[in-house]
């Protein structure tokens, strides 16, 4: 599908001609009936341990639960918490949530008490998944709010809450049901929260994401496009956290299109390369640290990666350089960079065979309007002007869980506000350049770090980079590198300036100067927790 453009310099990226998901009774309904008509496919594969699990195992489990979860009282919009990483358990926690029609609100595992604490406030959910990684953690904030009533725990308990189910034990237990089938109430499509995703909080403090069963259900069907191979016969490969929104709706968009995908819990580098060689894995969704991986860490090179053919990358910067190392090194022939927000459901924007510009973030999926506005004036702008990308469609949040005002600055009219600087070419293909929070302030210029960074990344002695804006008296902000070096190597603060000076326009100069550092902050998503930085130079002393 090609874009057009519509009065008012509006992008449009074509209708969603599908509607099979969208007239669906409820998006809960829809994934069982899915999953029931995939019979005895493969559908997850546990890289870890190796078991393999069937659509229909997925059907029966699913209904299981979903009549438990019932008998534990949990009604139609209630809220159940899920922190939990990548596990079959975690795909039927979700899915039996969706049957019952409630809200579910996956929790980063790497959280802290104050974080937990701080996402739980936003969603308030009556139940809580948990695994044994999180259980304890989870008891114990959740002790201290009064609205959580029990614990689901897939392995493992803990002392710091009374009230805690074993997943494994209540399944087994007939009193619950054994009925084989399970209906779900029908949903209020455009109302219903079928997710809250908490935002990265690359920026401030995450956000309570809400997603409409109307915002999953419209992009399962974009996403689901008549494909050459079955989908049946594609094995895809994701270690992206199935508690962020990328993750989650790559295994939502997986498991209706009956693929098969192999999971890890977290980035191992041998798991990962080892999975690919032994399931002959086709296509891997990607964050930019991944991509980074595949580019330059020599155990690389011990596994026959020969099967891959499609790597999708998104949720942070891909630098070109990274592209073309990867294609040139594995051969992969596909490299898709997609875009995509929180708040946006899954990707807006995606390269495709027809529109796959180097450096670009490809075009706008079917169903999404996009305009690029001057973010002082206003204004909207044409072509290859430089602005704020706003979108609208079926993608596109409800609001924050309970924050309107955030919600007001957002959205707009239907339109969500991304905060992030871009611009489309000729032929609607985009390029994000930064995020407007992010630009460095330069004597009136304004510098996106982010493509300083991806020049000092094809510096053969620079292992990674981040840069942000030093405060200046004259000039207001000075760039400044953070540089962690490759490997025994000997590379000066001055070289790494020149190397700048000499490929890069005088604003972009590292006038703030460079600080060597261990590794760049970063979060699951490979995005660079630059407030971090900033701290750093406050407080030298901390350390890296
Ligand atoms: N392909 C991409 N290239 C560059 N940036 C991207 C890409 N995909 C996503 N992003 C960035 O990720 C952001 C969306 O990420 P997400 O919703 O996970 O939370 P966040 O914006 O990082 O965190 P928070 O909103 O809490 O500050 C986008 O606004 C954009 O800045
Ligand atoms: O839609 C796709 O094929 C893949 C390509 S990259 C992508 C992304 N989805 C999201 C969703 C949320 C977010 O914060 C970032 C991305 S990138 N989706
Ligand atoms: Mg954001």
């Amino acid at each position: 599908m090609t874009s057009t453009l519509l009065p008012g310099n509006i992008v449009y990226g074509g209708p969603i001609t599908e509607r099979e998901a969208q007239d669906y009774r409820s998006l809960g309904q829809f994934v069982l009936d899915k999953y029931k008509g995939f019979g005895d496919q493969t559908v997850l594969v546990d890289a870890v341990s190796g078991a393999e699990y069937t659509a229909s195992f997925m059907h029966k489990s699913i209904v299981r639960l979903a009549h438990i979860l019932q008998k534990l009282g949990v009604k139609q919009n209630d809220v159940i918490g899920l922190s939990a990483e990548n596990s079959v358990n975690f795909a039927l926690a979700m899915f039996a949530g969706f049957a019952v029609g409630a809200t579910v609100a996956p929790l980063n595992v790497t959280y802290s008490d104050r974080e937990v604490d701080h996402a739980l406030n936003l969603s308030k959910p009556k139940i809580i998944f948990t695994s044994k990684l999180t259980v304890d953690r989870i008891a114990k904030v959740a002790s201290k709010n009064k609205f959580v009533k029990g614990i689901i725990s897939f392995s493992g308990s803990s002392k710091n809450f009374k009230n805690i189910y074993a997943l494994n034990e209540m399944m087994d237990d007939d009193k619950y049901t054994t009925s084989p089938e399970f209906l779900s109430p029908a949903a209020n499509k455009n109302e219903d929260v079928a997710l809250i995703v908490c935002s990265s909080g690359t920026t401030g403090l995450p956000k309570g994401v809400q997603l409409t069963q109307m915002n999953l259900l419209a992009t399962l069907d974009s996403q689901i496009q008549p494909t050459m191979i079955p989908m049946s016969e594609i094995t895809l490969l994701t270690v992206i956290p199935w508690f962020h929104a990328f993750g989650c709706l790559t295994l939502i968009t997986t498991a209706c299109m009956g693929a098969r995908l192999v999971y890890l819990p977290k980035f191992e580098e041998n798991l990962f390369l080892s999975a690919i060689e032994k399931y002959r894995v086709m296509m891997a969704f990607m964050v930019p640290p991944l991509m980074v991986f595949l580019a330059k860490h020599p155990i690389v090179d011990k596994y026959d990666l020969s099967s891959l053919m499609v790597l999708l990358c998104g949720a942070a910067p891909l630098s070109r350089e990274t592209e073309d190392q990867i294609k040139e090194r594995i051969g992969v022939p596909f490299i898709r960079q997609g875009y995509g927000l929180s708040e946006s459901t899954l990707s807006v924007l995606v390269q495709n065979d027809d529109f796959c510009k180097p450096g670009s973030v490809g075009v706008l999926k079917v169903g999404i309007y996009a305009k690029v506005i001057d973010p002082d004036t206003g204004k909207l702008l044409g072509a290859n002007e430089r602005g704020e990308l706003c979108f609208k469609g079926d993608g596109i949040m409800k609001g924050y869980i309970g924050d309107s005002k955030s919600t007001q600055t957002a959205i707009k009219d239907g339109w969500l506000h991304t905060g992030d600087i871009g611009y489309y070419d000729d032929d609607f293909e985009f390029f994000i350049v930064d995020r407007i929070k992010e630009l460095i302030k330069y004597k009136g210029f304004q510098v996106p770090p982010a493509e300083i960074e991806a020049l000092l990344l094809t510096h053969e002695k620079i292992k990674d980079a981040a840069v942000i804006g030093k405060p200046d008296e004259a000039a207001g902000e000075l760039p400044l590198a953070f540089v962690v070096k490759q490997a025994n190597v000997q590379l000066t603060e001055n070289d790494v300036i020149q190397f700048v000076n000499e490929h890069a326009s005088p604003a972009k100069r590292l006038r703030g100067g460079v600080i060597f550092v261990d590794e760049i902050p970063k979060n699951p998503s490979g995005k660079i927790l630059r407030r971090i930085l900033r701290n750093m130079l406050k407080k030298p002393k901390s350390k890296l």
